[in-house]
């Protein structure tokens, strides 16, 4: 019979079968750790996740539509098993699964899966995270090969994209995708964008010469992918342009890398400009590229301001897309959420919950999405935070009538208080902001959060112009 490896559960690493311990990681190893393969569906995970069908297959992994059972949501499983594989091979799945873990569990943007959830067992490694209701760009694009796309729709998908790319470059260390193509990029039956796959996204090393290990899919990687430099948020910018360049010509850059040819139509003032900025962002040389994605997306913007100009509409009414869905005519030919879901109990309950949360959230990013949005805590931490500012310090005046007095003869004691008086709304300011950046990266709305930080700013200066006169009149009283 055939002689089985023992998968550690806890590293993954392959050991023989008559080891007791894990040679890499030392966990002790049982002989229910042999993997078989990823589970079949209506399997329950953890007690708690129930399988339903599987979605859609990676190179080591298995992607599962599950309800979880305790929330009756519908999350996306995606397991992966190291059975069969080369030594080689495990080392890679091992090294793209905890990638993924570890970056996707720091990240929180509209266009990305929120991961909730990872855990291993016998079989497999498994990843909970948001179900996607959608397809592949890269399957929307078999299907409709001559012009996929119009220019407006470009437009708002390269801005999009900008968004989030721009959002992964803005973590301290930044984090590089690495791997931006159709495959990796899903559209919904409401018309939104998600970024998947962080199998080999990595943290930049500033002054590292070149990538441990070449990366990449051929035709959106960029040069310095091939093992020569190490990649940098320009090797993303590379890949968008790549990626904008076939949405706009139909010409699949796999098929001839390192080839743009010039955009059809360029007498139209629009295109010409966005041929230019493409042939920038496809530029071999890292260093002629644009600088950053946010730049790249205020070009985008502007060209689409151009082109909605010369439509005959007003530029008044023109709305950057990363506030709205992509507008598209495409939504009618994707799957729709309805004909997507099978008929499994939960079905209807989901249905219910995507109704509810249109009405919710229905300017919102997450308009006919399955998920609801993250909840912002800073929001209320802010709030929180301003009216305790408020209502502390005419209650702590009232509710001691020898405060004033104690205040009025100890100019320590006052220095103190009035610092003190400070402390909730500068708190609260803090928080504010803070809330107001989580918003505008979930799409959420930010008003609870402006209102905290606003009366922070308020009963700041209050405050200090307070302690100020205060602070004076003791000072003077004192001397
Ligand atoms: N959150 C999700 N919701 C719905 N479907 C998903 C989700 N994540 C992935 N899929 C589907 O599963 C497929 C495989 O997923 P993914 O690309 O993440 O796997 P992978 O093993 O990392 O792939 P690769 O070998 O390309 O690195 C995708 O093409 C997509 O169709």
């Amino acid at each position: 019979m055939e002689q089985l490896d023992i998968y550690c559960s806890y590293c993954g690493a392959s050991n023989q079968k008559e080891e007791m311990q894990c040679f890499a990681c030392g966990h002790t190893l049982s002989d229910d750790e042999t993997p078989i393969d990823t589970p079949a569906p209506e399997i329950l995970l953890q007690q708690r996740y129930r399988l339903l069908n599987e979605v859609g297959e990676g190179g080591f992994s298995i992607v599962y539509r599950a309800e979880d059972t305790q929330t009756h949501q519908i999350v996306a499983v995606k397991a992966v098993s190291l059975r069969g594989l080369s030594t080689q091979e495990k080392i890679e799945a091992t090294d793209a699964f905890n990638r993924e873990v570890n970056i996707l569990t720091k990240l929180t943007h509209r266009n990305l899966p929120r991961l909730y959830q990872h855990f291993s067992d016998a079989e497999c490694w498994y990843m909970v995270m948001d179900y996607i209701e959608g397809e592949t760009l890269e399957k929307y694009l078999e299907r409709h090969k001559q012009m996929p796309f119009r220019l407006e729709e470009v437009l708002d998908i390269g801005a999009i994209l900008c968004d989030v790319l721009d959002y992964l470059h803005s973590n301290q260390p930044a984090i590089i995708f690495r791997d931006l193509k159709p495959a990796n990029i899903m559209l919904t039956s409401g018309g939104y964008i998600y970024v998947i796959d962080f199998g080999i996204a990595r943290q930049f090393k500033p002054g590292q010469l070149k990538d441990t290990i070449p990366f990449g899919s051929p035709g959106y990687a960029a040069p310095e992918q091939y093992g020569k430099a190490q990649t940098t948020p320009r090797s993303d910018i590379y890949s968008l342009g790549a990626i904008l360049h076939q949405l706009m010509t139909g010409a699949d850059p796999s098929q001839s890398p390192f080839a743009f040819a010039p955009l059809p139509n360029l007498h139209q003032h629009a295109v010409a400009k966005l041929d230019t900025l493409l042939q920038r962002m496809v530029a071999l040389d890292s260093q002629r590229r644009p600088n950053s994605l946010a730049e790249v997306q205020q070009v985008l913007q502007e060209i689409s301001k151009l082109h909605y100009h010369q439509q005959g509409l007003s530029s008044q009414y023109y709305q950057p897309a990363i506030f709205r869905s992509f507008q598209k005519a495409v939504y009618a030919q994707l799957p729709s959420a309805n004909s997507i879901s099978n008929n499994i109990g939960v079905t209807s309950f989901v249905q219910q919950q995507q109704q509810q949360q249109q009405t919710f959230y229905a300017f919102s990013p997450f308009a006919q999405s399955t998920m609801p949005p993250p909840s912002n805590k800073y929001q209320l931490y802010s709030i929180l935070c301003s009216l305790l500012g408020i209502f502390m310090p005419p209650f702590l005046c009232l509710a001691s009538t020898q405060l004033l007095h104690i205040l009025q003869h100890h100019i320590v004691i006052t220095l103190f208080f009035s610092a003190f008086l400070l402390v909730p709304s500068i708190m609260g300011i803090v928080f504010g902001h803070k809330g107001r950046a989580f918003a505008r990266h979930t799409g959420t709305s930010a008003d609870t959060a402006t209102v905290g930080m606003t009366l922070g700013y308020i009963f700041t200066a209050i405050y200090l112009i307070f302690s100020l006169c205060f602070f004076a009149t003791t000072v003077v009283l004192f001397l």
